[in-house]
């Protein structure tokens, strides 16, 4: 699914309009129905509710959600923040048509003319939407401020009010803190970024069938990924296949102490549809591997506790393996660093990068271009950051992403709640499943098996990369749903993977 900026958003607004025909003002009425439909299915029997209305289309859809709410008897009182002399065309078209149904309508010009919010209430917010153009001020920050305070569900219409959709706030702007969001037809990029999580809640599209044709052809490089287009990434299994068909993997991980990165990593490359695993990890870690992972094969390091790469069994090198993840739990001894110097001008194909074997790649930064093309390195964003430099806002961090996938040709998946997966052409996915369950130690090795074993089935990176995410964090979902979020562990994240 694609995320389109503010002036597509107005274009494919302008062009559904032209070519369906519609005529704006029943646009707007599809967009209200489209809410509230939503809306009472959520909130069935609420005993009050208040909605605030602006002077824009989004307070024109307001108006007609209040004059749909009121039709279906629902108990709303109606606000409209009168911060501006003129109504846009709509919103005046849908006031007239609001008052042919209530005359109870309360206009807020002044701090005494905002009504006191009880508990308990439902706030619909319908102030400013995508047309937001400056920061909020006088009046409208006023009422926003007193929503905010108050101890009521707040639901936005489309965006909250104040918050921009594509570009960043300043930290002094004042925004709608919602419950709940509820948007048209499309997410928009502001949902996706951390630091605006407050400003969202939990969101929701609802579809006005705006025009199709034009989305799919709108440049952006910005898309969320949805269930039936992760499923369409999976391969299904040939009837005569055998173990060779699926990869042989090389799992570099594991130091004196860190051996559960290994274990975890190993276990979730086996439970990814790997046909072959071999795990070298430091001597000290070989009983450990051939008894918790019995399903892989061993290569006990020259070290007894760190990488280095030399082995007391001979194996093929490693650029004869399917695929090879690098980094759970490796540490950052000199040895190790040695290991990767030699290790990668040796490879040709894609590797996956994380966790240590990312810190050392930020500290020795000429190793970066030796990184086989289309690698995926899956950093969180202080790896992230190691590997760039700090970023002022969410925006300049995706700028960045961009620009390092540019630079050194890789995938990176930068890790987190709607985990950012950038191509080496630019183009960023966000990824739509996973939740703060997955906030625990050793989720981030059992991603690295995943993408290992896809790689090593023949997996094309960018495909691996977001199927394998979309795999974790559904996964991570299953658990959440069955147990709770607060006691998922790792391990959990492993037995809850389905490829299906
Ligand atoms: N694009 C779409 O697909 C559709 C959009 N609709 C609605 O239209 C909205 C966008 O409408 P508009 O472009 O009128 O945008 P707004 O409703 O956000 O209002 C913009 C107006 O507010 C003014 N303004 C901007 N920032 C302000 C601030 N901080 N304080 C006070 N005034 C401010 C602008 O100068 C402009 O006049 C969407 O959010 C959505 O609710 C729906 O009606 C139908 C479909
Ligand atoms: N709040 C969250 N919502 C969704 N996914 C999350 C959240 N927090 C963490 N995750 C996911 O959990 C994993 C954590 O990885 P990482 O930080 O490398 O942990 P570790 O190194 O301990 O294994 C990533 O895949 C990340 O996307
Ligand atoms: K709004």
């Amino acid at each position: 699914m694609k995320i389109l900026n503010v002036d597509q958003i107005r274009a494919l607004d302008e062009a559904t309009i032209r070519h369906e025909p519609i005529a704006p003002i029943n646009l707007m009425e599809r967009a209200a129905l489209a809410f509230v439909d939503w809306f009472v299915d959520r909130f069935p029997d609420t005993t009050s509710t208040k909605i605030f209305c602006g002077l824009g289309n989004n307070g024109g859809d307001g108006m007609a959600i209040a004059r749909l709410l009121l039709e279906r008897n629902y108990p709303i009182e109606v606000n409209v923040v009168r911060y501006a002399p003129r109504e846009s065309d709509d919103c005046m078209h849908n006031h007239r048509r609001l008052k042919l149904v209530t005359e109870n309508i309360r206009y807020i010009e002044f701090s005494r003319d905002i009504p006191a919010i009880r508990h308990n209430e439902v706030i619909i917010d319908a102030i400013l939407g995508t047309g937001l153009s400056r920061p909020t001020e006088g009046i409208v920050k006023e009422v926003i401020g007193a929503i905010n305070r108050a101890p009521a569900t707040v639901v936005a219409v489309d965006i909250a009010s104040g918050l921009y959709t594509d570009q960043a706030n300043a930290p002094t702007d004042v925004i709608i803190e919602p419950d709940y969001t509820v948007t048209f037809q499309l997410p928009k990029l502001a949902f996706v970024l951390p630091k605006n999580g407050r400003y969202v809640g939990e969101w929701h599209t609802v579809d006005i069938r705006l025009y199709k044709r034009y989305i799919d052809l709108a440049p952006t490089p910005y898309y969320y990924t949805q269930p039936q287009e992760a499923r369409l990434l999976l391969r299904k299994r040939e009837r005569y296949s055998n173990k060779g068909t699926f990869g042989h993997a090389l799992l570099l991980v594991g130091s004196h102490g860190k051996m559960g990165a290994a274990v975890l990593s190993a276990r979730a490359c086996l439970r990814s549809g790997v046909g072959l695993l071999t795990v070298q990890v430091p001597r000290c870690g070989y009983g450990i591997i051939q008894t918790s992972v019995p399903e892989a094969m061993c290569l006990p390091d020259g070290h007894q506790n760190v990488l280095t790469g030399s082995s007391e069994i001979e194996g093929p090198p490693p650029s004869e393996y399917s695929s090879i993840g690098i980094g759970p739990g490796i540490g950052k001894a000199p040895e190790t660093l040695a290991m990767l110097k030699t290790l990668l001008p040796t490879l040709k194909k894609p590797i996956v990068v994380d966790a240590d074997a990312l810190n050392l790649l930020s500290e020795n930064r000429e190793l970066l271009s030796k990184l086989p093309k289309n690698s995926i390195l899956t950093p969180h964003p202080k790896e992230f950051e190691r590997l760039t430099k700090k970023w002022d806002d969410d925006y300049q961090k995706l700028e960045l992403l961009r620009e390092f996938v540019k630079t050194y040709n890789v995938v990176v998946v930068l890790k987190g709640a709607y985990s950012a997966i950038a191509t080496p052409e630019g183009d960023i996915h966000f990824n739509s499943t996973g939740n703060p369950g997955l906030s625990t130690g050793g989720t981030g090795d059992v991603l690295t098996g995943i993408l290992t074993a896809l790689l090593a089935q023949g997996y094309d990176p960018v495909e691996a990369a977001v199927l394998g995410v979309f795999a974790h964090g559904l996964a991570g979902d299953r658990v959440a749903e069955e147990r709770g979020p607060i006691g998922m562990i790792a391990s959990d994240v492993i037995d809850a993977l389905r490829w299906t």
